[in-house]
């Protein structure tokens, strides 16, 4: 194929692929908001946008495939080495000029916006360019800026905007350490959990043996947790498994229950048991209050002993096994396993890891498959699991598993995998017992 053929067929996708993105949209009765619009679509809100999840990925990576085909490459790599984009967006998150300019929907000059924000005007002018040249903030004349479409999410009680204030430090700081990590002499050759990234950047501080997980502060992770989990949609799981057909479900590592919530408010005659360790227990209940008095249980203890939870017609296991090793993730697994009764169910939920190249027939381990001439795993269109793979290596020595080997993993522990379920980002996993 010429590069003229792949320009063409790339472009057949993308029209193709922005007329459905309209489509779904449109379903709602109201028209696709604009860049500058500040009122929020149902579709932003909705659990489920599977649909369009799957429309973007596939949007994104023929839009980013295109312009490294035509663009001079040295081009391409300067601009992926010299991404500032995160810096600025931690910058206007801490100082809140969203928060500020939300008062002011017409735009607010730096120099007014620098008294509020207590940023210096030319500094804070050179940081809401780089921001709003890439359509975040909007310049409506010179050096007075807006809010818009994106920015609108930095405003600091939504939900997203926490999660910036947390991937843009530690992330960042991990991801400049890589380079010199990767070829120390001990830490680079290490898969343990006490010599990541995170460990060796530390080293100094006395941090050495303390994990990530115990470093973090549990309710830090916990609020970013939730505004994760709303961003990538793991709500979807709702929409595309028969849940109804169900009386008792066991959340195992549930976390501050924020699926559980949703499955109870869906399913009015389910029953869920929240299993984790006490500690988390303790500040999910602060939570929890009385919501759902009758139908929800509170059950302490540790997977990697036993769960006492007999029986249930589900197990799920969401954002679980993905940061443990398979030795660890293989201990969870046969806990679950001896808590299963003959007809009990798991679902595991996690990232899935996509290979470049397909691996049988027409399908890359049971996932969808982009379209020629793009990469089989839609390249820049699911770059956010490549990036959360890298996260699990640099703070657990981990990584995200393909299908493949989570459904091995799933076999070594007496379980058969029924279906795999692909959610664009996620899947979900489902498993019966093996021998009955
Ligand atoms: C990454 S969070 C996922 C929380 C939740 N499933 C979600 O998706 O929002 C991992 C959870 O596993 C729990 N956990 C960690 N070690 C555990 C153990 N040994 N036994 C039970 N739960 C554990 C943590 O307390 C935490 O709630």
């Amino acid at each position: 194929m010429s590069a003229r053929d792949h320009v063409d067929s790339l472009l057949a996708i993308i029209k193709e692929a922005a007329h459905s993105a309209l489509d779904e949209y449109e379903k709602y009765g109201t028209p696709t908001p604009t860049l500058d619009s500040l009122d929020s679509h149902p579709l932003d809100i909705a659990d489920d946008k599977l649909k369009l999840k799957k429309i973007v990925s596939k949007l994104e990576g023929a839009c980013d495939q295109l312009c490294t085909i035509l663009a001079p490459p040295s081009h391409t790599i300067m601009n992926r080495s010299q991404d500032f984009g995160w810096a600025c967006l931690r910058v206007a998150v801490r100082q809140k000029f969203a928060d500020e300019l939300a008062k002011h929907p017409d735009g607010l000059h730096v120099d007014a916006l620098s008294k509020k924000v207590g940023v210096h005007p030319m500094k804070l002018a050179s940081i809401l360019r780089v921001l709003a040249a890439k359509h975040c903030f909007r310049e409506v004349s010179p050096d007075t800026f807006a809010n818009n479409r994106l920015s609108i999410n930095l405003i600091s009680d939504h939900s997203v905007s926490a999660l910036v204030d947390f991937i843009t430090e530690e992330g960042q700081r991990s991801a400049l350490a890589l380079s010199d990590y990767v070829v120390d002499p001990q830490f680079g050759q290490s898969l343990s959990m006490s010599e990541t990234v995170f460990q060796y950047r530390n080293r100094d501080e006395g941090l050495q043996g303390l994990t990530f997980y115990q470093w973090l502060q549990l309710s830090v992770m916990m609020k970013a947790m939730v505004s994760m989990n709303s961003v990538i949609g793991s709500l979807t799981a709702l929409h595309v498994y028969s849940w109804s057909s169900l009386q008792s479900v066991c959340d195992v590592g549930s976390g501050m229950g924020g699926f559980s919530r949703s499955l109870l408010k869906m399913c009015p005659s389910i029953h869920v048991t929240q299993f984790d360790l006490p500690e988390t227990l303790a500040l999910a209940k602060q939570h929890w209050k009385d919501d759902f008095a009758g139908r929800v249980t509170f059950v302490e203890g540790d997977f990697f002993d036993k769960i006492p939870v007999q029986n249930c017609d589900l197990y799920y296991l969401r954002n679980i096994l993905h940061n443990w090793t398979d030795e660890k993730a293989l201990i969870i697994l046969k806990s679950v396993r001896e808590a299963m009764g003959p007809h009990s169910r798991t679902l595991v939920h996690d990232h899935v890891l996509r290979h470049m190249f397909p691996t049988s027939g027409s399908s890359t381990d049971g996932l969808d498959m982009a379209p020629k001439p793009m990469l089989p795993n839609y390249g820049a269109g699911q770059i956010r699991l490549y990036h959360q793979d890298l996260t699990m290596m640099m703070s657990y020595n981990t990584r995200e598993r393909t299908t493949t080997e989570m459904i091995n993993i799933g076999k070594e522990a007496g379980l058969r995998v029924l279906k795999v379920f692909d959610l664009a980002e996620m899947c979900l996993v489902e498993f019966e017992v093996a021998e009955k």
